[in-house]
């Protein structure tokens, strides 16, 4: 596994480091409220479950499951809904949790989803933001780090559902997909 990798971009260290980071700011900015913390599975799970520790506000979870890439290192254009969330979001305050925004089709249709289903506010976190693929216009309210163009995988993200156990992000090599 860890010889497919090109280059470590960011150590497990340096990840735990900027998610703390980002659960302080999140505290700071919930104050009061009772944020509906929505992890977007599979790519999220691990940040998810590093972040939702580092937050002081009271907050609700809840998942769903969508699928655009597959075994590929590309978008297919189309955004599945594999599992929908268990509770409604109307009237809360909804903070999407997402691993990466890549094209940002996931993320554009997932806030037109939920902010047509009445939610009171939509926020976006992403830990890893790659603005050179974007074909959409679509900025998270609340990054990690900004990547270079490049297909990553680790803490949470696939390539054909390998390599999510990683604990670092690094580059995959182009031959492991280019076979
Ligand atoms: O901005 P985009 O181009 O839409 O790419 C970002 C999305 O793609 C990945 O999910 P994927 O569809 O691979 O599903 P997975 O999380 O189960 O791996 C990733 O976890 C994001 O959700
Ligand atoms: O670079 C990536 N790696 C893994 N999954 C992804 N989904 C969108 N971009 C990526
Ligand atoms: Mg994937």
């Amino acid at each position: 596994m860890q010889n497919d990798i090109k280059e470590v971009l960011y150590s497990e260290e340096q990840i735990g480091a900027k998610v703390r980071e980002l659960g302080a700011k999140l505290s700071a900015d919930y104050e009061g409220r009772n944020p509906l913390v929505i992890c977007v599975l599979k790519g999220a799970f691990i940040f998810m479950s590093d972040l939702v520790k580092t937050i002081t506000v009271p907050l609700e979870i809840d998942f769903m499951a969508v699928s655009s890439y597959g075994a590929s290192t590309k978008s297919s254009g189309v955004v599945k809904i594999i599992k929908d969330l268990d509770v409604s979001v109307e009237g809360r305050d909804v903070l999407i949790v997402e691993d990466i925004i890549d094209s940002g089709l996931t993320l554009s249709y997932l806030i037109d989803v939920l902010e047509r289903r009445g939610s009171n506010s939509v926020t976006v976190v992403t830990l890893f933001d790659k603005p050179a693929r974007r074909t959409v216009s679509l900025e998270p309210h609340y990054k990690g780090f900004t990547l270079p163009d490049e297909f990553v995988v680790g803490y949470g993200l696939d390539y054909a559902e390998q390599y999510r156990n990683l604990p670092y992000i690094g580059i995959l090599k182009p031959q492991v997909y280019e076979k």
